[in-house]
């Protein structure tokens, strides 16, 4: 049987979300492992000012393409950018380019989605689930495909605490809502949403559940996949350790927590982080693109692409391996010394809120205001306070996944394959996993240059000495305040002292006899 890269080899590839964090790497894997691939065909939307090429330039220059550039420095060539915005009828593809889609397209990965956690009901549902809908029938029409891989999440269906690999049924009927919504207007369907969501947390999850539904109905007779993967960070092994691009999920707490702006949070220690790299995520995702249009399986096959069952991490541990790394690898210019702590206690997160979030903020904007410049930390709070409220339900509590599949998938593949398409999380280690996934978040999302560690740590050696000299200031004014109001505290204060000038005349007379 051929292995994965010679079944690549000719096929023209259309992946939407090529633009994202996941669909970027997945253009690289298949342009670096699977080099005979004939065409790469990327539905893009103009965006930001920048036109659909301007864009499409702009991201073959990232780093993440180094590999592939050194390789093949032509390889700009195999890709084709298609005109695309999702929301809209017929996705807004030209006539011609569905045309060409249609009669050349052999496999599609579906990874576009608005992954936002905050998302109003209407556009989730237009762009993770109509979208979907509209895909598919697209794909119903291509001549040659022989397989359609769907993108979802592991937490689709987080409102159960186990989660096997199939589709449950959804919570509404897709059709009747697309329906219904289509005559709301956006203060109803706001009205609306956490009814609707139930015990969702939010419309992402939701959403993401009702495209899982379309998929199965609208499957007619295409080969498809479903791939689920959990909290997807930063690659493990390829094209290098590290590589992240964005602020979602962990990322950002990373981040703050390096910055030390992040210093309390809510989650459980115990609890099991399931974070998966993005080059596993690929990597199963391509082996399953494999499959699919091989085997043909008669139903569609969901794969929980997670690590909590295989090799379980929990946030506790998390929290001290980014503490650890942030501390020997100092982020630039920080705000406080890196010093975050997790928490499962409300009173007690909501003290330290107080104490190490809002206070300093306060006093730092204080500061700004009187030197004349425009308060910001506060706002920088409250932003991170937003995030944080939409992270906690994931961080607080653990799910268990079946990953029979996956397991199914890896023993179907050939020695070669598992080491070019490795998803095996059991040869994941943690603490070096970690420490390369902040070292990334450092290098390739705020962009800061290894040579500078040693001024970032002198600069948290000039923090932690403000810290000190700014406590003993305040310990000496509570006392002074203290001693002005209480004979007690003035009696033990004149007891300390004296004791502390014993201590000196004998320490002195000590050591002028041994002269
Ligand atoms: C205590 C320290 C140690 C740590 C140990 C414990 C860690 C616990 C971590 C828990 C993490 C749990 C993560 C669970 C995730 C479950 C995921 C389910 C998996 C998925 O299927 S989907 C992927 C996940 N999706 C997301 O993560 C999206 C979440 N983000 C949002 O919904 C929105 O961004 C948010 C947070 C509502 C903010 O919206 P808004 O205020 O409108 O801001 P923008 O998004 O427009 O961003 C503006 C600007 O800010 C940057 N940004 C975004 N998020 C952060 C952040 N968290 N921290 C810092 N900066 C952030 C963003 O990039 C933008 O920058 P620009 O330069 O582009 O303006
Ligand atoms: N990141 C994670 O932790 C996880 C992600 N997933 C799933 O993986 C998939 C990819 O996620 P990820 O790469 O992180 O997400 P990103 O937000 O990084 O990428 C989303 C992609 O979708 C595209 N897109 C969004 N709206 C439109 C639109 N209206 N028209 C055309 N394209 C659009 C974006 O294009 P543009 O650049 O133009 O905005 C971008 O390319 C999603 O399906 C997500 O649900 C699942 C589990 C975890």
């Amino acid at each position: 049987m051929a292995s994965i890269s010679e079944w690549y080899a000719g096929k023209n590839v259309l992946i939407t979300g090529a633009t994202g964090f996941m669909g970027k790497v997945l253009m690289e894997k298949l342009l670096r492992s699977c080099p005979d691939v004939k065409a790469l065909y990327i539905l893009v939307r103009p965006k930001a000012g920048q036109s659909m090429s301007e864009r499409v330039q702009d991201m073959m220059k990232c780093k993440l393409f180094d590999r592939v550039r050194e390789d093949n420095p032509d390889f700009h060539q195999k890709i084709v950018p298609i005109s695309s915005e999702l929301t809209q009828p017929g996705l807004a593809i030209s006539p011609e380019d569905v045309k060409t889609l249609t009669s050349c397209i052999h496999i599609v990965f579906h990874c576009a989605a608005t992954i936002r956690f905050d998302e109003a009901l209407k556009h989730a549902l237009q762009l993770n689930v109509i979208s979907t809908q509209q895909l598919l029938s697209l794909a119903q029409q291509m001549q040659q495909l022989q397989a359609f891989i769907h993108i979802s999440t592991a937490y689709a269906n987080c409102n159960r605490r186990h989660i096997d690999e199939v589709i449950y049924p959804p919570p509404v009927e897709p059709k009747k809502l697309i329906d219904s919504l289509e005559w709301m207007d956006d203060s109803m369907v706001c009205d609306l949403t956490p009814r609707l969501i139930g015990d969702r947390p939010n419309t992402y999850t939701y959403t993401k559940a009702l495209a899982e539904c379309v998929v199965q109905q609208e499957s007619g007779r295409l080969n498809i996949a479903i791939i689920r993967p959990s909290i997807v960070g930063a690659s493990w092994q390829e094209p290098f350790p590290g590589w992240i691009d964005n602020f979602n999920g962990p990322s950002g707490i990373f981040i703050a927590a390096g910055k030390g702006i992040l210093r309390t949070m809510r989650a459980s220690n115990d609890a099991v982080a399931d974070l998966i790299p993005v080059d596993v995520v690929i990597n199963l995702t391509l082996a399953a693109g494999w499959y699919t249009a091989v085997h043909r399986p008669k139903t569609v096959l969901v794969y929980n692409c997670t690590t909590g069952g295989i090799n379980p991490f929990h946030w506790g541990e998390i929290e001290h391996h980014v503490m650890s790394t942030f501390k020997r690898n100092p982020l630039e210019q920080a705000f406080r010394r890196p010093n975050a702590n997790i928490t499962s206690n409300y009173l007690i997160n909501q003290y330290w809120t107080l104490v190490s979030h809002k206070f300093p903020a306060l006093l730092y904007d204080l500061i700004l205001r009187l030197s004349g410049q425009k308060p910001q930390m506060m706002r920088i709070f409250n932003r991170l306070h937003k995030a944080i409220g939409l992270l906690e339900y994931f961080s607080s509590q653990d799910w268990e996944w079946n990953s029979d599949n996956m397991n199914m998938l890896m023993n179907q593949l050939s020695a070669e394959d598992r080491r070019t398409f490795n998803f095996d999380v059991r040869q994941l280690n943690w603490p070096e996993y970690i420490e390369n996934y902040c070292i990334g978040t450092k290098k390739y999302v705020l962009n800061e240059d290894m040579s500078d560690i040693p001024a970032a740590r002198q600069h948290l050696r000039k923090l932690r000495n403000i810290r000190y000299t700014f406590n003993t200031l305040l310990l000496v004014f509570i006392w002074r305040v203290f001693i002005a109001r209480s004979q007690m505290a003035r009696n033990i204060w004149y007891f300390v002292v004296s004791l502390c000038f014993k201590f000196l005349s004998y320490f002195r007379a000590s050591s002028t006899l041994t002269q």
